[in-house]
């Protein structure tokens, strides 16, 4: 009897665990609650307002503009008499026309050895794989114009794969996104939150597994007790990231987003350099989580919490972010700003509706150039460039259209290591000369800038300090100085000072 009646208390206990579970909200099911409503919210306020001129529910256009805005169709044609639309005979618009000849933008870059490359191209190649070819290099001329980086540049794309590829494998086993992209397991599309219905079902779907586990927990009793959701690693001035994050991440990557948070509070930039595949995009997105998480107030914004982020990335990695964001926090609300994400319309009328959401979007190198009238009418809280490396030209259209933003929280991850024309005037060993190239900048800028706004592991310099001034120039404007300036203060002594022939001051200075 006793046996009895103390299992039914245990079973009464669990089913009371799992109604508390169901019914009371958490304050992470609030936060969930929270980020939904943030997505509903601003679609009832506009229609709310609009009176008349009743808004498209998703994006936020106007019927009105809309309709004017009605594009051209091909199976439609006007007739001159009556001046009314008349439907084409759908067969007739079958006739091939003459092939068109692609006009490439001229973006004052090395094009020539591009296009010749491409007609070596071995003849199996999938034309898929061609153009995210054309695509990405089509990006590096991007950041080209007429200026030729130096050092590793001129190595072969093999010999670098295999370098860097060495790098990794000597680290850990986690592979990096270019390599998982090579190797060829095709990974399933992801389809992006571009469209709200998309998100919603998306959360609503991760929450019902979310449960189910927290259930199966509850009733195997590995987790009978904790409310797991609501534990946090606290930081000094409330930034709070949740365990069920923190607790995955690896000891080097919990002192990134440290130090992310600290470069936060001081209003400045950084430049993460980790090597390929350490998991910068994962510490980024962590990190990201923590601000929307402690929602703090920041007197800058006037807002709580985390704004609008702009990435920009390769445009072959753009699907990858999605993915990890989803794998590491869905109730993030991430969309791409490329032909290669889920939204098919206007190209402003998303940026507008994700960056009224407070949401992520996700930019190729060139989507930037393309949009940047209008990406800039929008306040952005944080602007990521992933393998940032390509704004090293200051003059390069990207690198100019990067600068524009106004923000002070911009970060630049980059896991470029390679020669340098300074590391060349070292010693030939390159263990110290790659070490002393580190201390030497590390050394140079923390006096210029304040130790906080560095942290490399690897170092994103390939070809010199015009270069690093580009970079730093992004991510801190102003703080080195314009560029001749810099070159002549900092530069010019530093590459003497690495002379046998250089004076006592040139030699203090490096
Ligand atoms: N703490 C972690 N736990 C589990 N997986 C991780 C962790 N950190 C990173 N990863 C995984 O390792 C892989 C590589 O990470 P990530 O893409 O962030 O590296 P990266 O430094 O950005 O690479 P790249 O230089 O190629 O851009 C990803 O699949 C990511 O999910």
């Amino acid at each position: 009897m006793e046996r009895r009646s103390s299992s039914t208390s245990i079973y009464d206990l669990l089913q009371k665990k799992i109604a508390k579970c169901e019914n009371t909200l958490g304050k992470f099911e609030k936060y969930l609650q929270d980020q939904i409503n943030k997505q509903k919210y601003h679609n009832t306020e506009i229609s709310s307002k609009s009176g008349n001129s009743v808004r498209n529910s998703q994006y936020g256009v106007p019927k009105k503009s809309k309709a004017n805005l009605r594009e051209f169709n091909s199976d439609e044609i006007k007739d001159d008499k009556s001046g009314k639309l008349k439907t084409k005979n759908p067969l007739k618009s079958r006739i091939l026309h003459p092939k068109r000849h692609w006009k490439e933008k001229n973006l004052g870059s090395i094009t020539s050895e591009i296009e010749s490359d491409l007609h070596k191209a071995a003849p199996k190649t999938l034309l898929s794989e061609k153009t995210a070819f054309v695509t990405s290099e089509n990006e590096e001329m991007l950041s080209g114009s007429e200026y030729i980086p130096s050092g590793d540049e001129n190595v072969s794309e093999e010999e670098m794969e295999t370098k860097k590829n060495c790098i990794t494998s000597k680290k850990n086993n986690v592979p990096s996104k270019k390599r998982r992209e090579k190797n060829g397991k095709k990974s399933k599309r992801v389809i992006d939150d571009s469209y709200l219905e998309n998100y919603i079902k998306r959360i609503q779907k991760w929450k019902k597994e979310r449960l189910k586990e927290k259930h199966r927990k509850i009733l195997s009793g590995e987790d009978f007790d904790s409310d797991e959701d609501e534990e946090f690693e606290r930081f000094e001035g409330n930034y709070k990231i949740p365990l069920s994050i923190w607790n995955k991440l690896f000891k080097y990557q919990r002192v990134c987003v440290k130090w992310l948070w600290e470069l936060h509070c001081q209003q400045c930039g950084g430049i993460l350099g980790d090597e390929m595949g350490l998991g910068k995009t994962v510490m980024v997105i962590s990190f990201l989580v923590g601000l929307s998480y402690s929602g703090l107030f920041d007197h800058n914004r006037g807002r709580k919490g985390l704004g609008p982020v702009l990435i920009v990335s390769p445009a072959t990695v753009l699907q990858q972010w999605v993915k990890e964001f989803q794998q590491w926090w869905p109730p993030f609300r991430v969309a791409i700003l490329h032909d290669s994400g889920g939204f098919r319309g206007k190209k402003s009328a998303l940026i507008h509706n994700i960056n009224e959401h407070d949401g992520i979007l996700i930019s190729s190198y060139r989507g930037i150039v393309d949009h940047l009238k209008v990406l800039l009418n929008y306040d952005w809280h944080y602007i990521i460039l992933d393998e940032g490396h390509k704004i090293r030209n200051p003059e390069a259209q990207i690198t100019v259209a990067v600068k524009r933003f106004q923000t002070p929280h911009k970060l630049i991850l980059s896991a470029h290591v390679g020669a340098s024309p300074i590391r060349s005037s070292f010693s030939s060993d390159p263990l110290s000369t790659n070490l002393t190239l580190h201390i030497l900048f590390h050394f140079h800028i923390s006096q210029v800038c304040g130790n906080a706004c560095f942290h490399l592991k690897g170092s994103p310099i390939q070809n010199g300090l015009k270069e690093l001034w580009s970079l730093f120039d992004f991510i801190f404007p102003g703080k080195l100085g314009t560029l001749s300036v810099f070159l002549q203060q900092f530069a010019v002594p530093i590459t003497q000072g690495g002379y046998a022939n250089a004076s006592k001051l040139e030699v203090k200075v490096y």
